[in-house]
């Protein structure tokens, strides 16, 4: 599809692209760039590119299709170093979890005639690095893009067409609308997840080595991504800072109901709300996780009433 992709960031995002594109043979030379000299020995080792550089403003050059895959804090110092070294014609993405802060940062920096076009992949794991990845992460899942007013319609076709072989779906959205949506589908329960597994480090009654030994399910299940990387996740609260706190400050209205509830014994509240949530929970299961959440998340943002009263 590609004769040159350069990818900028080569952790669990990046060097699952590095695999995929290397499987689906969808370029010609794979040139990898990161700021870290021992990630970027990590990825030669694990054999994931043609070139590799410390350097992204050499990895750029003479690439058609060049992917920033850095925590979003990061976007805007990239895009500043690679600008000068873009290639004119070339389409220019990126993956961060967040897309109006990131098109703030980076858009200023984009030469005349480069198509930079958006994007998020919704697909991931608690892991982060270049051993994290692998070939088939992007697998029916959805890529999600924002293009801005000047986006040229075949550039994001092609584009569009290279997720779709790294096996994803493509949505489109405006950003700030992406950014609500992806604040109550991904960044809250990320949030959340910390704060719980904080709370539990922090009691006087029960010991860590407690927490340890009992957590059964529930917690485990609950918890697992409060693993995830404390960089991407702290640049992903201070970039999405408004969305992020309308849903918090949501979510804990309905905390103080549902505590309410529980302090005044009523159990009738207490069990029309579970029933309400197992029946959202096991539809997102059913018709399949990565097909449904966005949908969730869609209809959520735009009726955000429902999010309090089912
Ligand atoms: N992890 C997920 O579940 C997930 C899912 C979708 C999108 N994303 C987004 O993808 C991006 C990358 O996340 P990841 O999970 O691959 O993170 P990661 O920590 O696994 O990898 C980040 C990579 O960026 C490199 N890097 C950091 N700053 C850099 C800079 N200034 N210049 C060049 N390289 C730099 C690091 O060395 C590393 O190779 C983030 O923006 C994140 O929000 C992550
Ligand atoms: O499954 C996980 O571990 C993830 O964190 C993946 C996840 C998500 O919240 O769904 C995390 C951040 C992204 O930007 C996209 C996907």
């Amino acid at each position: 599809m590609f004769e040159k992709i350069a990818l900028v960031g080569i952790g669990l995002i990046g060097s699952s692209l590095a695999r995929v594109i290397r499987r689906e043979g969808l370029a010609g030379h794979i040139a990898i760039a990161t700021r870290s000299l021992d990630t970027l020995k990590r990825a030669e080792e694990l054999g994931l590119g043609s070139s590799y550089s410390t350097s992204a403003a050499e990895a750029v050059k003479g690439a058609d299709l060049v992917i920033v895959s850095v925590p979003v804090g990061s976007s805007g110092a990239v895009a500043e170093e690679i600008a000068p070294a873009l290639k004119p014609g070339a389409i220019l993405t990126d993956v961060g979890s967040t897309k109006g802060s990131v098109i703030a940062q980076m858009k200023p920096h984009v030469p005349e005639g480069v198509h930079f076009i958006p994007g998020h992949p919704l697909a991931g794991t608690e892991k982060s690095g270049p051993d994290a990845g692998f070939a088939e992460l992007f697998e029916n899942r959805w890529c999600i893009f924002t293009p801005l007013p000047d986006t040229d319609p075949d550039a994001l076709e092609k584009l569009s067409q290279f997720w779709r072989r790294c096996g994803s779906n493509i949505d489109t959205m405006d950003p700030d609308h992406h950014d609500m949506v992806l604040a109550i589908v991904s960044h809250l329960p990320h949030i959340i997840a910390y704060n719980i597994v904080g709370t539990a480090d922090d009691l006087q009654q029960v010991t860590k080595s407690e927490v340890i030994k009992y957590s059964a399910s529930g917690f485990r299940d609950f918890t697992r991504l409060a693993a995830s990387d404390p960089t991407m996740w702290r640049d992903v609260c201070l970039h999405n800072k408004d969305a992020i706190l309308e849903m918090l400050a949501r979510f804990s209205e309905d905390l103080a109901s549902l505590q309410r509830a529980i302090r005044w014994g009523d159990g009738e509240k207490l069990f029309d709300l579970f029933t309400r949530t197992r029946t959202i929970r096991r539809s997102i299961i059913d018709a399949g996780q990565e097909v449904d959440a966005p949908d969730f998340g869609r209809q959520v943002a735009a009726h955000p009433e429902k999010l309090a009263k089912g």
